[in-house]
């Protein structure tokens, strides 16, 4: 059976005062303007875990260590491409360095119940309504 899965590995990170980042894609890519979580396609060799610590790196120039990547929710969304995204989101709230985009690309930390603000691609939707949820909620409780 083939499927044309595209694995994405995404990440929330969340600050102190329980912000998230967000990331806008930049012009000409796929969803470009809309807000994301920072990430990345995983390659052939590596874990979910390994993909997302390169990712970061390369993106924003942190490092987080693998123990600090909590599993959290995952997107499964039909792309406009044809192919099938399977996207699972981590959540991380410590890392080494400060964050620099590295492709100039526009980042804003925003709390999740702000997240209305920033369009973001349909798989995002979801996983930004279950982070309102669980973020927001678990501070109020
Ligand atoms: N990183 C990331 N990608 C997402 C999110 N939501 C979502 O639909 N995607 C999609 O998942 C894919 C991510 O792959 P990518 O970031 O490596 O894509 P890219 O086009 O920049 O990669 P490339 O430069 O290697 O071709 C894109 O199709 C992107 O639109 C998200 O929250 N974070």
């Amino acid at each position: 059976m083939s499927s044309n899965l595209l694995l994405v590995v995404a990440c929330a990170l969340v600050d102190p005062d329980g912000r998230v980042l967000l990331a806008q894609r930049p012009t000409g890519k796929q969803h470009a303007g809309l807000w994301e979580f920072p990430g990345g396609k995983v390659e052939p060799g590596e874990t979910p875990e390994q993909a997302l610590v390169r990712e970061l790196r390369e993106e924003l120039g942190i490092e987080p260590c693998e123990q600090c990547l909590q599993p959290f929710a995952f997107a499964s969304e039909p792309l406009e491409s044809g192919g099938h995204l399977l996207m699972p989101l981590f959540v991380c709230r410590r890392w080494d360095g400060f964050i620099h985009p590295a492709e100039g690309q526009k980042i804003v930390w925003t709390r999740p119940d702000q997240f209305r603000e920033y369009p973001m691609p349909p798989a995002d939707k979801p996983l930004a309504a279950e982070l309102r949820d669980r973020l927001v909620g678990a501070r109020v409780g």
